[in-house]
């Protein structure tokens, strides 16, 4: 189940270095050490925001396995109890609450997730998932203000940019409060599961930073963070959504093609860096495709195969046969190979009209009807001129009569003018 080459722990402080996914780390020299000595349990949290996660979360699952492939034991911690707070880091405004239900259901939904892409049968280092609700949901308000919170003053608080760039304003005693719960989740593991590393996004440096504090005022084992680059893009604009919002991992929110065809594609100035970002390919075969994007930028083989990767990792093997299968079918326009869910994924982002009524119609008749000719004269000219297809087969007589034949799966009629204009029929 779990792909990539296993490494040793020498190599790995070196492959999160050549992959540029080190933004901040407390020790360097002393984490190294210590990884390639001892097996070393580290954590990351993740806190449910939606009902699923979001490529914005790739980078620091792909880290946790990363750490998993070199012998270390990952701790994929779902934050059932701080998503009931939220997290005001990388934030300008305050966030609306859930509720508690709705929490929880995402929380399983996230432990359900996240448990794709780690080991949990891993013969020494087997991952563990678990939930911040089960020592948060206990706390009392007693013990939370004198055994935690008298740990931190309000002027070492304040100072953390979470809460800073938020003081102009105003931020709420629940948000302010957030780092001293993801603080105590730190130490919690760090006492019950010997966790000594805490991984995240760049804009969680202050809460990790701020479980170090507690770990070391309560005396416990020694502790390590580090922090992941922010993925940023050549042309300025924000990583992880395409036109139509953000990209889920969940192949109900984004399908397996719309997955794909965000990878592929990436920018030829973006491309070396994702596949060193996103996927386990040595540093011999990045190589070898940057290379093979300086001779023939124009074949983009690199971003072929970050697609593949990618969409192996996340969806497995399967979906990048279907994901390949349908992006032939929409490059050559022949929909037949296709089977009704490939049909439908593929048909998704088109522009769809629902035709009602049992009659045939003439291909004339049905360009006007989906919007594909202002007029009949531009419908007949554009059919004469060998511009317009149905479902991939031109044809060039606009009184060819479309029956039952013509429907793909007894209800589609595609429609294509000119190279990339497609226009979808769906009968009911
Ligand atoms: N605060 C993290 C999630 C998190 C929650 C609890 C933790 O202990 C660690 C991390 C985020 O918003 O991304």
């Amino acid at each position: 189940m779990l792909s990539g080459t296993v490494q040793s722990s020498k190599d790995l402080v070196n492959d999160l270095e050549y992959r540029g996914l080190i933004h901040q780390l407390t020790d360097t020299e002393n984490l190294r050490k210590k990884l390639e000595s001892e097996r070393v349990t580290l954590y990351c949290g993740f806190d449910p925001t939606a009902d699923s996660l979001h490529i914005g979360s790739l980078l620091p699952i792909l880290c946790l396995r990363r750490f998993q492939l070199a012998g270390h034991i990952p701790l994929a911690l779902v934050g059932g109890g701080t998503g009931l707070i939220g997290d005001p880091s990388g934030r300008s405004s305050e966030r609306s609450l859930n509720t508690a239900d709705t929490v929880a259901s995402w929380t399983n939904s996230l432990k359900a997730q996240l448990s794709a892409f780690l080991d949990f049968n891993l013969e020494g280092n087997p991952a563990k998932l678990v939930s911040n609700y089960d020592w948060i949901a206990p706390l009392d308000v007693i013990t939370f203000l004198r055994d935690i919170g008298k740990n931190f003053t309000v002027n070492y608080m304040l100072a953390k940019d979470s809460v800073d760039s938020r003081l102009s304003n105003g931020i709420s005693f629940t948000e302010f409060s957030y780092m001293i719960l993801q603080a105590y989740d730190f130490y919690k593991l760090n006492q019950e599961h010997n966790c000594s590393l805490q991984v995240g996004g760049s804009d969680q440096w202050g809460n990790i930073t701020a479980g170090l504090e507690l770990i070391g005022k309560m005396g416990g084992g020694d502790a390590y963070g580090m922090t992941m680059p922010l993925v940023t893009k050549s042309d300025g604009k924000k990583f992880g959504k395409s036109e139509t919002g953000a990209i889920w991992l969940d192949r109900n929110k984004t399908s397996v093609y719309q997955f794909y065809q965000f990878w592929i594609n990436t920018d030829d100035n973006d491309v070396v860096k994702f596949l060193k970002y996103f996927t386990f390919l040595s540093q011999a075969e990045i190589e070898a495709l940057e290379n093979e994007l300086k001779q023939q930028p124009e074949r983009r083989v690199a971003q072929r195969e970050l697609a593949r990767e990618v969409t192996k990792i996340v969806h497995g093997e399967e979906a990048v046969v279907t994901a390949e299968k349908i992006t032939q079918a929409l490059f050559s326009g022949e929909f037949m190979s296709l089977s009704e869910a490939e049909l439908v994924e593929a048909l998704q982002d088109m522009p769809t009209t629902v035709c009602t009524g049992e009659e045939d119609r003439s291909l004339i008749n049905l360009m006007i009807e989906v919007g594909a000719a202002p007029s009949r004269r531009q419908a007949r000219q554009d059919i004469e001129s060998g511009a317009v297809s149905v479902n991939g087969q031109k044809l060039t007589n606009g009184e060819t009569v479309l029956g039952p034949d013509q429907k793909l799966c007894g209800k589609y009629i595609v429609l294509r003018r000119g190279k990339k204009n497609y226009f979808l029929a769906r009968f009911e």
